[in-house]
Parts: structure tokens; C-alpha cells; sequence
């Protein structure tokens, strides 16, 4: 994690960069003013789009939506049938049409050529009904589509940045359309979800994660890019299937994979300068902190899948302390999977903990233990252990069994993050149950098939006590007559909000106390109504005004610790949030 802040608050980082070239961002972006006649500069143009582009073209189509007066302004005429619908008509035939798909994939393509067809009319049926398109756009179904990327593609929705453009990321870059980019979320795809390498085919997860961040975030679509970097992949089904759309050989590593990554986050600075925000989404955990160390300090970067996983269990475990009593310092953790979300979360917690009993982090780390794919993680393993997890090697002797470890440790709270599913047995969720009065357990792995359990062998084999939420959905459970509703531990809590917090602010660094901040605001808009029920998250219908005091809550944090470079700071920081946030409503026409 990103715990040590370097250059923070320092505006002379800025300075400094300004004067090596990174103006970018705002002024004569693509250095056409500035440029001297040798230099090669991009011709762009503006145009106003009519007829039958207009029509063709997502960010401004409102197809039957048009009035007379725009179908007559903009030459539309004869281009549309002659009825003119409301955008709430045109979104309650979309809802109809989507919900006669039973096959979920199907309903994902759909809702990627909405996407592709009326931009707005995407965001209004996302927004409007979340609670039912978010498995779709997202987890679990994204999975799917990642797996198929190459039979479903139509057309690309991100940029593709592959070894074969090295040397010339900065000018790939430029070929994007949009400009004032705010936010990129990057993959190479090596973990896409719990489903291993996906190489080429994790764009899936990148284009979902930025219909997030507008939908629940409200950033700009076209402040949005999703960018895959293609080195190759090691999964030997997509090498040979005829459809894979990436590179055809194995992946790059070492000093080739290491060169790409710096041209291209230096691609990055260069052409938006210091204030876009770069998050890593599901690569493999050999590089992704690799990566987040190596650039936290000159970029403002952001690990979703350690560190903004770390803010919504931490958020989840906040909140949970209402329905099982204590304080978190009172627990004692378990995790199955000892990588990126494991040991993000258990250092957050670990932080938290600190924090608030000023204990030095080093003895609060030893309420946590972990178990990776070889057993508990111990003292006596440490010489073999990879960097991120020899904090967590704790004097125990050797336990090779989840089972066992449950035995052993005797933990109140137990954390999935291993990518596989069914570990969490009947007679481990047995184990927890005999253990404490209400099990606290998270089966955060995703997408459902990857689940270490499902809700509904959470609630019975606990006889209905745990306290249940997974990281793909599950429908609610009638155990013995009485309604569970599982909650949903999920990034996508945090990220959209914990992005907003950070462009609102001008922010040039992550810090841990934002990601600390975003927990708190999550945890605070749980309801009793909410608790009344067993959830520890507020459903997501009311995700914007959720989204909106995270985004102030991180918000305050930038400027409490100097690291905003939005000044003055608003006074009402969620109102604020607020009044930035997209609205999907169709803008009138001259
Ligand atoms: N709900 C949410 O918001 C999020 C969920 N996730 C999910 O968490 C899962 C893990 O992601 P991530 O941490 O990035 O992955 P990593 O690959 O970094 O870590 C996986 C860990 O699980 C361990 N593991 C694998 N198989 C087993 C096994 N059979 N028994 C015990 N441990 C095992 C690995 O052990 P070893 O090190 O020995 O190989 C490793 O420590 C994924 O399914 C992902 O979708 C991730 C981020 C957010
Ligand atoms: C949710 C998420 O980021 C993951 O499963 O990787
Ligand atoms: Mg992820």
C-alpha cells in the first residue's frame, strides 16, 4: 500500500514537472500552439455533428428522444419515425426489452450497444435502476464477457496499448478522442476477477469499471478512458483460440514488461498531466505493487483491487461492530488469500486499529492472520514468502487447513479473497458458528462461480447467525421462514466516490488516511433500517448521494493533508460533490 507519503503536500512536484514539459491537462493539450515547424502535431478538428452523424453518434444521439424543432434544426427529417419519445418511455421500453433476455451475456451486449448507440440513455437506465444492471455491466456477468471478449467484440470501447507500440504510447495516446481525461482505469489482464489471465479480453474490466465511475461516481463519460495494455498472456485456451483478439504469444516480464509500463505512465503525465488519476485494476499481484510503490510517489495512482477493496471491508467491519458489539481492536481476523485485497485489507484494518488504540502497527498486525494457497502464514515460512506477506508471518507452528486454522485462531471475523470458490465448507462456516454468536463472514471473491460460499450455505449451515456479504451479489435467503439479505462488499462502493473525492480536490497524491476517510463515510450511511436488516452496506439504489459524502469525506482529507491543488477549498464539500456530478438527462439543442 501506498503508506508512506513522498513529496506530499509539496507543490514543488508540480512545479518541478511543470518545468520538465508535463503541462498537460488544460492548455494547448496536444501541443499544437506550441509546436515548432519540425514537430509533428495531431490535425484535429471540431465539427458540429447533423443528420444522419448525429444519429450514429453516442455521446449526442437521442434517437426517437428528438423534438420537431431539433429533427427540423439538424436535419433529422425522415432520418427517424415520426413518434417522439420521452426519455422515460424510451428507458421503460429498454428495461422491458433487456428483462425478455434470460441468458445474462445477453443482456450485457445489449447493454454495451446502448452504450454504443445513446450514451445518455446507458447512463439514465444505469443510474435508475442499479440495483438490477449492475450484475450486468459488472460482476458476475463481466466475467463472462472477458472470457468470450473476442466472440462478442464489436467495436473497441478503450485503447488498446500492446508491445507492439512501443516507443509510441504518447502518440497512441493521442488518438483517443477525448482530451480532458480525468480518470483511467488500466489492466494488463493477468487476474481478471477470480478467473486468472484473460490477457487482451480484460478490457471487459476497465470499460465496466468506468461505466461505474459515471453512473454511481458521476464523472464525465468523456473524462472516462479504459486502457488494456496487451503484453502477451500465459493462458494457453485464448493462445489458441481463433477468436483471441491480443498479442498471440506469452506474456512480457522483467526488464521488456517493466520498460512498457514506465513509456506508458510517463505517456500518461505527459499528455494529462499530473492530475489524472491512474487506477490498477486486476493485474497480477507480482506487479501490481510492484507498480503501485514504484509510482505512488510521482503520480496520483490507485490499486482498486488492494487498496480500494482495503476501504470497503474496513467500511463493512466499521459498521458490522453495531450488530456484533466490540471495537475492531476486540476481534480477531482470519483471511483465506493472503494477496492484493488480503493484505490490503488486513493493512488498513491494521492501520485503523493503530490508529485508534495508538498501538504501533506492528503489534495490531497480530490480530490478523492469513492463509494462502500453502497454509497459515507463519513465522517458520518466512524465508519462502513474497514481500507482502511477511508482515503477517506470526509465531504459530505450522496449519496446513483452512479448517484448521479456524480452530486454531478462533477468529470472529473470516475474509474470502483467495479467487476460489467453495472454500468456505459447511463444516468451516460450522466452525465460525460454534465460535462466536454472530460469524462475521466475507466471501469477497468474484465473480459468483469464484464465491467461497454462497449466502444462502452462509445462513444455513450458521443456522441463521452470520453475517453474510460476498463480492458478487446473491438474492435474498428465506432461512426457516425468516429473510436474509446478503449485502454486497464490493469496491465499486468506493471507487467512484473515492475518484470523485479526488478530482474535486485537485488532489495530486493517494494517501492511506483517504482511503481511511472513504471508509468512514461509507460506514456512516448505513441506516438503522439497514442494520435492522443484517446488512452492513446501504443497498446501492442510493449510490450517488453514498458516492457524493465519500467523494467530500476524501476530499477533506487532500485538503487537510496540502495535497489539493483545487483552491479555495468549498465550503459544503458534498454539496459540491453533488453539483459536479453528470446527469444523463438530454441536453436541448439549439
Ligand atoms: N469484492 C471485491 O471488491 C474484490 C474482490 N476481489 C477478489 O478477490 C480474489 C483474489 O484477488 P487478489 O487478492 O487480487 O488475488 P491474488 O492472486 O493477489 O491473491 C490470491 C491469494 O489467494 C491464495 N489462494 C489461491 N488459491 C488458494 C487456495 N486454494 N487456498 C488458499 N489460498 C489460496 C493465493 O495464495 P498463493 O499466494 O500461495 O498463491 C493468494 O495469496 C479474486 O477473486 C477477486 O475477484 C479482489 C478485489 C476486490
Ligand atoms: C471487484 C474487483 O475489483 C475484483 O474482483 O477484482
Ligand atoms: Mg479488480
Amino acid at each position: 500500500m501506498a503508506s508512506t507519503l513522498i513529496n506530499g503536500g509539496d507543490s514543488s512536484v508540480l512545479d518541478m514537472d511543470k518545468k520538465a514539459g508535463y503541462g498537460g491537462g488544460v492548455d494547448d493539450v496536444y501541443g499544437e500552439d506550441s509546436a515548432t515547424e519540425d514537430q509533428l502535431v495531431t490535425p484535429w478538428t471540431v465539427s458540429v455533428a447533423s443528420g444522419y452523424t448525429l444519429l450514429r453518434d453516442p455521446h449526442h444521439n437521442k434517437g426517437l428522444a428528438f423534438t420537431e424543432k431539433e429533427r427540423d434544426a439538424h436535419y433529422l427529417r425522415g432520418l427517424l419515425p415520426p413518434a417522439v419519445l420521452t426519455q422515460e418511455l424510451q428507458e421503460k421500453r429498454l428495461m422491458h426489452n433487456l428483462r425478455q433476455y434470460e441468458v445474462p451475456l445477453h443482456r450485457y451486449t445489449a447493454m454495451m450497444d446502448l452504450q454504443e448507440r445513446n450514451e445518455r440513455l446507458f447512463y439514465k437506465l444505469l443510474i435508475d435502476n442499479v440495483e438490477e444492471l449492475l450484475p450486468v455491466v459488472y460482476t458476475p456477468t463481466v466475467g463472462e464477457a472477458c472470457q468470450k471478449y473476442g466472440s462478442i467484440f464489436r467495436r473497441p470501447q478503450g485503447l488498446y496499448i500492446s508491445l507492439k507500440e512501443k516507443g509510441k504510447i504518447l502518440e497512441v495516446l493521442k488518438n483517443w478522442p477525448e482530451r480532458n481525461i480525468q480518470v483511467i482505469v488500466v489492466t494488463d489482464g493477468e487476474r481478471i476477477l477470480g478467473l486468472g489471465d484473460l490477457g487482451c479480453q480484460g478490457m471487459g474490466i476497465p470499460v465496466g469499471k468506468l461505466s461505474l465511475y459515471t453512473a454511481l461516481g458521476g464523472l464525465r463519460p468523456s473524462a472516462c478512458l479504459p486502457i488494456t495494455i496487451d503484453v502477451g498472456t500465459n493462458n494457453e485456451k485464448l493462445l489458441n483460440d481463433e477468436f483471441y483478439i491480443g498479442l498471440r504469444h506469452k506474456r512480457a516480464t522483467g526488464q521488456e514488461y517493466a520498460e512498457l509500463l514506465e513509456e506508458f505512465m510517463t505517456a500518461v503525465k505527459q499528455n494529462y498531466g499530473e492530475k489524472v488519476l491512474i487506477q490498477f485494476e486486476d493485474f497480477a499481484n507480482h506487479n501490481a505493487f510492484e507498480l503501485l510503490s514504484r509510482y505512488s510517489s510521482s503520480h496520483l495512482v490507485f490499486n482498486d483491487d488492494i487498496q480500494g477493496t482495503a476501504s470497503v471491508v474496513l467500511a463493512g467491519l466499521i459498521s458490522a461492530l453495531k450488530l456484533v458489539g466490540g471495537k475492531l481492536a476486540d476481534h480477531k481476523f482470519l483471511f483465506l488469500g493472503a494477496g492484493e485485497a488480503g493484505t490490503g485489507i488486513a493493512e488498513l484494518i491494521a492501520l485503523e486499529i493503530s490508529k485508534q488504540t495508538k498501538a504501533p502497527v506492528e503489534e495490531t498486525r497480530k490480530k490478523i492472520w492469513l492463509v494462502d494457497s500453502k497454509g497459515l502464514i507463519v513465522k517458520s515460512r518466512i524465508g519462502s514468502l513474497q514481500h507482502f506477506k511477511q508482515p503477517w508471518a506470526h509465531e504459530h507452528e505450522p496449519v496446513k487447513e483452512l479448517l484448521d486454522a479456524v480452530k486454531a485462531i478462533k477468529p470472529t471475523v473470516l475474509i474470502g479473497s483467495s479467487g476460489v470458490g467453495k472454500t468456505f465448507t459447511k463444516e468451516v462456516v460450522e466452525a465460525m458458528a460454534s465460535l462466536n454468536e454472530k460469524p462475521l463472514i466475507l466471501a469477497l471473491s468474484n465473480p459468483t462461480s469464484q464465491s467461497e460460499c454462497t449466502a444462502e450455505e452462509a445462513y444455513t449451515w450458521s443456522k441463521g447467525r452470520a453475517i453474510f456479504a460476498s463480492g458478487s451479489p446473491f438474492d435474498p435467503v428465506n432461512y426457516e421462514g425468516k429473510v436474509f439479505v446478503p449485502g454486497q462488499a464490493n469496491n465499486a462502493y468506493i471507487f467512484p466516490g473515492f475518484g470523485l473525492g479526488l478530482i474535486i480536490s485537485g488532489a495530486i497524491r493517494v494517501h492511506d488516511d483517504m482511503l481511511l476517510a472513504a471508509s468512514e463515510a461509507l460506514a456512516a450511511q448505513v441506516s438503522e433500517e439497514n442494520y435492522g436488516k443484517g446488512l452492513i452496506y446501504p443497498p446501492f439504489t442510493n449510490i450517488r448521494k453514498i458516492s457524493a459524502h465519500i467523494a467530500a469525506n476524501v476530499a477533506a482529507k487532500v485538503y487537510e493533508l496540502g495535497l489539493a491543488s483545487h483552491l479555495p477549498r468549498p465550503k459544503d464539500l458534498v454539496k459540491y460533490a453533488e453539483s459536479c456530478m453528470y446527469s444523463p438527462l438530454y441536453r436541448s439543442y439549439r
